[in-house]
């Protein structure tokens, strides 16, 4: 038997991995995930390593039953003063492990607030699908500190569209 030729790429893997943590969201409008990868190594250690994974909630303490998701109306009765970004949770998961050199899958091009984290702890490579917002304020200041930064900014051209899990006991 010769060996599998359908398996995913790493970047849709990676990817992958950032929308299903962004399945854990209480976020009603707006479920986003962060993968964080460890540097591709040219002699093959350590490469295409997990570091750490997040996705866009409210702080530990903060109850997701008490806080709004509102997107509109008073900035105070909406989410966005509280909510964590899923970039910035998933550099603050890594619990001060070193991130120099590694490469961060999301799903939406990151906003100024998580560029900046994402810049000061070494992240080289964003790995996104969407740039949905790029004509926010937000997102063309994110972009120019990048550049300046000399972070790559690399738009995910996935090789499949859809990937599929079944939890389903029978499927396995
Ligand atoms: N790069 C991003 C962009 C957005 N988010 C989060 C922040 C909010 O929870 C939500 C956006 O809500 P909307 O304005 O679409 O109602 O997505 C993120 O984590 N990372
Ligand atoms: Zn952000």
């Amino acid at each position: 038997m010769s060996k599998r030729e359908d398996y995913i790429s790493w970047d849709d893997y990676f990817m992958g991995i950032a929308l299903l943590a962004g399945k854990r969201s209480k976020d009603p409008s707006t479920q986003v995930g962060a993968c964080i990868v460890s540097a591709n190594c040219t002699d093959g250690s350590n490469s295409n390593t997990i570091l750490s994974v997040g996705y866009n909630g409210l702080p530990v303490g903060c109850s997701d039953d008490e806080f709004p998701w509102d997107n509109k109306g008073d900035l105070l009765e909406t989410k966005y003063p509280f909510v964590v970004h899923a970039e910035l949770n998933a550099i603050l998961n890594a619990r001060g492990k070193s991130l120099h050199g590694s490469k961060l899958y999301v799903a939406l091009f990151p906003c100024n607030e998580c560029c900046k984290a994402i810049i000061q702890s070494g992240i080289r490579e964003v790995i996104f699908l969407s740039d949905k917002y790029s004509q926010t304020d937000a997102v063309k200041a994110s972009k120019r500190m990048f550049s300046a930064a000399g972070v790559k900014l690399t738009q995910l051209n996935p090789q499949v569209k859809k990937i599929e899990l079944s939890l389903d006991i029978n499927t396995i």
